[in-house]
């Protein structure tokens, strides 16, 4: 970080090898390195907001798409070259975060991880997990509309013929934390594997970045004036140091398809038990159904 302030803006040499890219200034080297952290997930529990909150910090260089390097074979296969060059350009002492929420739920993505750097520093953003269901569902549903296919209704989905819930329903899979959570704590350290309160991000984001920015060993730089609550999106957004200002794009806050109160009931009631265990995991509890 020192290194980072002390740069001025000064000339830059860009040299592009085959696959990863060096920019040298005046001081420092600017070139893409592996990250340092990965948000591993979950899904639709607010990764975006919260890579997008991290980049705020001066210290932090965020990958803006989601790499999907260890989840996706065709990926993993083309190696760490390829990775790295998916990369953002850093300067030394620069943290470099990448998010893709298909990490968590990826049986091989644990293993995969620790053998590219056993010390990576690893976010897991959690939500309610029902609610986390009912926007999985809801982003897929868009998602077919706009090829113009047809989608069944959510309760077709959670629910068997019986009325009992169906646990073999891929979004309520993914709300299984403790399972998924159990391979990576195989893998690392629980003190490795910091866990944000994706509720608490959308009420107030200040206090979960502060944390966040302890757990990366970053000196503290993100502040609450950082944020501002926009009445419209009803989301806070961003007020970066450079000046302008964010929001995240509408496939975020969509309005969630409906579930009807007996089986919302019954998905809570389901999730009680795997819920206890996360809590057991993780060292605390969250006010979920
Ligand atoms: N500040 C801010 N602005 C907008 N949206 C915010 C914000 N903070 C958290 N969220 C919540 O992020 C949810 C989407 O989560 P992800 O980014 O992880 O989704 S994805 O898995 O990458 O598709 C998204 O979930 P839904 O509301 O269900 O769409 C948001 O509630």
């Amino acid at each position: 970080l020192r290194e980072l302030r002390s740069i001025p803006p000064a000339t830059t040499i860009t040299t592009a090898t085959a696959s990863n890219t060096t920019e040298t200034t005046a001081n420092a080297t600017v070139m893409q390195r592996l990250p340092g952290a990965i948000i591993i997930g979950v899904r639709k529990g607010g990764t975006r907001a919260l890579l997008e909150m991290l980049s705020l910090h001066p210290g932090v260089a965020v990958a803006k798409a989601e790499v999907h390097f260890f989840n996706l074979e065709e990926h993993y296969h083309r190696g760490l070259g390829w990775y790295r060059a998916q990369m953002p350009l850093s300067l030394p002492g620069q943290l470099t975060v990448e998010k893709t929420p298909g990490y968590f739920a990826a049986p091989q993505a644990p293993g995969r991880v620790r053998a590219m750097d056993r010390g990576v520093r690893l976010l897991l953003i959690v939500r309610d997990p029902a609610e986390r269901l009912v926007s999985d569902y809801t982003q897929v549903l868009h998602n077919r509309r706009q090829r113009g296919k047809l989608y069944r209704p959510l309760e077709d989905l959670l629910l068997r013929a019986d009325g009992s819930i169906d646990a073999g329903y891929k979004a309520l899979q993914r709300s299984l934390y403790y399972q998924h959570l159990g391979r990576w704590l195989e893998r690392f350290p629980r003190a490795q594997i910091h866990v944000v309160d994706g509720d608490a991000l959308v009420q107030e984001p200040f206090p979960e970045l502060q944390r966040a920015e302890r757990f990366l060993g970053l000196p503290p730089r993100i502040a609450p004036s950082n944020f501002y609550f926009n009445s419209t999106k009803g989301f806070y957004c961003l007020l970066p140091h450079a000046g302008g200002d964010r929001c995240l794009d509408e496939s975020k806050g969509r309005p969630h398809a409906p579930l009807r109160a007996g089986a919302r009931r019954k998905l809570c009631r389901f999730l009680r038990e795997p819920n206890q265990r996360f809590f057991q995991m993780v060292g605390r509890t969250f006010a979920w159904c």
